[in-house]
């Protein structure tokens, strides 16, 4: 195992791209030091974080003398560096499943969710707007996730063991169900994964309440 050096997480409470590293970080268990940036008072447009993430989008990960900012570079960079509890399996079909799964989350929902995308529009369209727009993403990717998932999915996404396909579902689920409050009875496998991850250390640590940036109730 690599000698685990000094790792710090620019992270906000509530994103779900930083989630996901919080939950590979805890995975791999690796310490890390908690850099709150929040984005809604717009921390991440501040130039000492544009130096680290010139795209100012949270989350950036430094290791030692390396930075990285995005969460697929980062969960990738954290595979190879610190190998121990593999998020990527070495059954060429599961792997490539995983990633398929960890690349429609990140480049075929987030994005299309994601601050600068739902305040524009509900700048211009006004709020009703900007949840049907939330809603109508979230059914177009969860229906073919749903199908997808159905017939290789077992206690987790791809299989008994948890793999980066479950790194990258469990925030995007926990926004829909938790924030979202969508129903999910069109996406049984996807409601029971969801469940699934609600009982695993590593990801129950990860959740945005449980952040130290997160309001206190
Ligand atoms: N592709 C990037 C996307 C990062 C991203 O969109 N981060 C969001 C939070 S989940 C953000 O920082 N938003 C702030 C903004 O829109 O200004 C990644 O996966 O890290």
């Amino acid at each position: 195992m690599a000698d685990q050096g000094k790792l710090t997480l620019f992270s906000y409470w509530l994103s779900s791209c930083a989630y996901r590293i919080r939950i590979a970080l805890n995975l791999k268990g690796l310490d890390y030091e908690y850099n709150a940036v929040d984005v809604l008072k717009g921390d991440q447009s501040d130039p000492d974080f544009e130096r680290i993430n010139p795209m100012k989008f949270v989350p950036a990960l430094v290791d030692g003398d390396t930075v990285i900012a995005d969460s697929f570079a980062i969960a990738l960079y954290l595979e190879d560096k610190y190998p121990q509890n593999p998020l990527l399996p070495r059954d060429l079909k599961k792997k490539a499943l995983n990633i398929q799964i960890a690349s429609i989350v990140s480049s075929g929902i987030q994005p299309l969710l994601n601050l600068v995308v739902v305040s524009y529009i509900e700048q211009k369209l006004g709020s009703k707007e900007k949840d049907a727009w939330n809603i109508d993403q979230t059914n177009r990717v969860f229906t073919a996730l749903e199908k997808l998932l159905k017939d290789c999915a077992r206690k987790y996404a791809t299989g008994d063991e948890i793999g980066l396909g479950d790194v990258f579902l469990a925030p995007q689920l926990y926004y829909v169900i938790k924030k979202l409050q969508m129903d999910m009875s069109n996406y049984p496998t996807l409601a029971r994964l969801h469940a699934a991850y609600e009982e695993i250390p590593a990801f129950q640590a990860a959740v945005p309440e449980n952040q130290p940036d997160a309001p206190s109730i």
